[in-house]
């Protein structure tokens, strides 16, 4: 007990020396004093759902360069995307990628996404980029085109719904056919068929809720006796092994659309040792995982804007008459090029990007000076995507308005500057590799429903909110009126 003021000083020493090591560790970056303290501020945050519009609101208080962890820095300003996200950069994902990675059979299991081994990582993605090419992912067309017939199917018999859920449903299955040539069936029964949604749902907050604290979610998920708990297989990855089984043995017949396991095991064949029978799983899982949400958004962000602008709306209807389109679903090649559609597309990823906080990098070996700071190795730097759209030095004045109409600029200096500073793919190695695909079914998605329905807000002044605590933008429902178009 004598002993017990002495430790108590120890502690506090201890205690105090730590925090003032955290201070100093990043001093010369503005932001929270108790976010240069302790990583549990943005932890906070992050839970809540606030860090995305925190960061907003201190972007435009301190500018360009914010910090918001220990070691977190946040960033709007355009011009240094190509230091931190270039492919000679050097910099790899941050430790907030760590909570993603997969436990299967008691071993921690690195996916595509999850990995921050980059030497693996681009081994990896070139073994299936030949999958994703902006010409291959045409073949995949007839399994979003069937998809696209079943939603609209699903449209003629309803007067009101929620157009987040019913879009996300579209995604959905639209994924799983691209993906084996089989949809999820939540188009058909209007539900979230084995909970594949939620299950996707869960992993995204998972990554969200402990990004922050990578280091606290090992202690507590990726302990021995945690790491040996036994996990059931979500009812998407059991459909998905059974398809490989399947498929190993009884491959597609010449004639059959194809989908991404076909290619998926010819990339296995020629590069057993990168791709082997886990790795193919887990590239159908992240590939679908990462179409849902993200597509399913920005079709409805597209549309939210569509009912608030009826000037831009009939633009786009005028553009889609003048082209001939087939009607019910258009085929990609009558859409692909249409400049305004395009535009549309383009501002509501600028506006409604799906990336929640920070896309992270670590700092490599030597440090880095980035906008004119020079931070040490190991900081997480990472652009705030909506921070960068809505930079008003790069999108003008009127950075927080929906006008389709600035992309078509005919100022190539201007239109030079956008495109640089619009990152709702991301930008770099780690690119979304699904983005041919998704633009895919994106266009032809919106002309079917705008040539097909009056789509309307049930509350005209509803506004086009989400969830902001899991990695992916989740959808708040936003009810809708369908009427047929004659
Ligand atoms: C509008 C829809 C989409 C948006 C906005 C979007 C956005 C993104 C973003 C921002 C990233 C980078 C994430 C990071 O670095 O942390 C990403 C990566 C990725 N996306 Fe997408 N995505 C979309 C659709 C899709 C689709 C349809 C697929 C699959 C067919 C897909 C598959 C992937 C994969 C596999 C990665 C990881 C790439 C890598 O790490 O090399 N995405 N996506």
């Amino acid at each position: 007990m004598a002993y017990l003021p002495y430790i108590t000083s120890v502690l506090v020493t201890l205690i105090v020396y730590r925090l003032f090591t955290n201070w100093a560790h990043l001093r010369q970056a503005p932001g929270p004093f108790l976010a240069s303290l302790t990583d549990l501020w943005r932890a906070w945050y992050q839970y809540n759902g606030k860090l995305r519009g925190e960061l907003l609101k201190l972007h435009q208080q301190h500018g360009p360069i914010v910090r918001y962890g220990v070691r977190s820095i946040s960033i709007s300003d355009p011009s240094v995307v190509n230091v931190v996200y270039g492919s000679r950069a050097g910099f790899t994902t941050a430790d907030s990628y760590n909570v993603l990675i997969g436990i299967s059979n008691g071993k921690e299991v690195a996916s595509l996404v999850s990995t921050n081994d980059e030497a693996r990582h681009g081994a990896l993605r070139r073994s299936v980029a030949g999958a994703f090419t902006q010409t291959n992912v045409m073949d995949y067309e007839p399994h979003v085109h069937e998809s696209i017939l079943e939603l609209l199917e699903l449209l003629s018999r309803k007067s009101t719904m929620d157009l987040a859920q019913i879009m996300l449903y579209y995604t959905m299955d639209s994924a799983a056919r691209f993906a084996f040539a089989e949809p999820l069936g939540c188009l058909a029964s209007g539900t979230d068929v084995g909970g594949s949604i939620q299950t996707i749902r869960d992993r995204f907050n998972h990554w969200g809720w402990w990004s922050s604290i990578p280091a606290l979610e090992r202690l507590v998920y990726r302990n021995p006796i945690a790491l040996r708990s036994k996990r059931a297989l979500s009812s998407m990855a059991a459909t998905a092994v059974k398809k490989l089984q399947d498929r190993a043995s009884k491959p597609q017949a010449t004639g059959q659309t194809p989908d991404l396991l076909t290619r998926f095991l010819e990339s296995s064949r020629a590069n057993p040792d990168v791709l082997d029978k886990t790795g193919i799983i887990g590239m159908l899982m992240s590939t679908i995982s990462g179409a849902g949400d993200t597509t399913a958004t920005t079709v409805n962000a597209s549309l939210y804007w569509l009912m608030k602008h009826p000037d831009a709306l009939a633009r786009l209807r005028q553009e889609l008459m003048d082209a001939q389109i087939d009607r019910p679903v258009p085929q990609y090649n009558q859409v692909s090029k249409l400049l305004y559609l395009n535009a549309v597309i383009k501002e509501s990823m600028r506006l409604f990007p799906t990336a929640v906080w920070p896309i992270e990098r670590r700092v490599p070996e030597g440090g880095a000076t980035i906008a004119g700071v020079q931070f040490p190795e190991g900081t997480s730097v990472g652009c705030l995507v909506i921070a960068l759209h809505l930079n008003p030095s790069v999108f003008g004045q009127d950075a927080q308005q929906f006008r389709p109409e600035r992309w078509l600029t005919e100022d190539a200096d201007m239109l030079k500057k956008m495109e640089q500073a619009h990152m709702g793919f991301s930008r770099g190695r780690r690119v979304c590799l699904g983005q041919h695909i998704a633009v895919l079914q994106i266009k032809k998605v919106i002309p079917a429903l705008v040539m097909g329905f009056e789509i309307s807000l049930v509350d005209p002044h509803a506004e086009l909110k989400a969830d902001f605590s899991p990695a992916v933008a989740c959808l708040e429902p936003l009810m809708v009126k369908v009427q047929r178009r004659r």
